[in-house]
């Protein structure tokens, strides 16, 4: 992202949600945003995927600047490139763990490939979950039916919006041990928002936002190093 701003609506309500913001997330690594509330995680990461639009500057995903590109290209890219994991799972409640899985392939009108279908299944530990049903699936569960969701079509970049702020502490490091696996022994990219230090120590790396800026850029994070940066931000 190169000098990426945006404005929510205009004149005296109008709010700078991000301030000119530049920062390369690296292909194969597990980035962390961190940052007081209202600092511009989320606005930054529906940026990113090419979910909100922006007021200046680009964002690319490799080569291509998502910011040109219409609807229906936009649409397109980010059904197969870029995969999006909600605090709130987002799955359709009437398909089962293996359609929600599927779905966003079968909505570009791609085939999975079986190998790499099998590896993300068992990675995430899901194979004897397959035929359930999201409301027969404990929270940890529909959290990693939503990765492989988000995994199966070998995106460049995934994002995720806080992950585990509706899981239990153990439920929570179990999916961040999952993720942290898709870095390492699959090659899988990820931008994960946070407020949990423990859980931004499992990233390779910290981003801290405040008031719509990048303030700090940690490499090799402990939970305790986040959280002294995040008491001197007032947080
Ligand atoms: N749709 C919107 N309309 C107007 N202002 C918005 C909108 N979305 C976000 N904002 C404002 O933009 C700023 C950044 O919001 P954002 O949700 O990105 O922060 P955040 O760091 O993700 O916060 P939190 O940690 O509380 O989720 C805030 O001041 C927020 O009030």
């Amino acid at each position: 992202m190169t000098g990426l701003t945006k404005v929510y609506g205009a004149g005296d309500t109008a709010v700078r949600a991000l301030d000119g913001v530049s920062v390369t997330f690296g292909q194969g690594r597990f980035t962390a945003i961190m940052g007081p509330s209202g600092s511009g995680k989320s606005t930054l990461m529906h940026c990113a995927a090419g979910l909100d639009t922006v007021t200046g500057g680009s964002v690319l995903l490799n080569d291509q600047d998502l910011t040109k590109l219409s609807d229906t290209a936009l649409t397109r890219l980010r059904r197969t490139r870029i995969g999006f994991v909600f605090q709130s799972f987002n799955l359709l409640p009437t398909l089962t763990a293996k359609q929600n899985i599927l779905l966003p392939l079968e909505l570009a009108g791609a085939k999975p490939d079986p190998r790499w279908m099998t590896t993300v299944i068992d990675t995430l530990g899901l194979a004897d979950r397959l035929g359930h049903v999201p409301s027969q699936l404990s929270g940890g569960q529909q959290q990693r039916v939503a990765c492989a969701r988000a995994m199966l079509p070998r995106p460049d970049v995934i994002f995720a919006d806080e992950p585990t702020g509706n899981l239990d502490s153990r439920t929570g490091h179990e999916l961040l041990e999952f993720l942290r696996r898709s870095v390492r022994e699959l090659g899988q990219t990820i931008v994960m928002v946070t407020h949990d230090p423990h859980a931004a120590a499992y990233a390779d790396r910290v981003v801290l936002l405040a008031d719509g800026r990048i303030v700090d850029d940690i490499e090799n994070p402990t939970a305790d190093a986040v959280l002294g940066r995040l008491r001197t931000l007032g947080v």
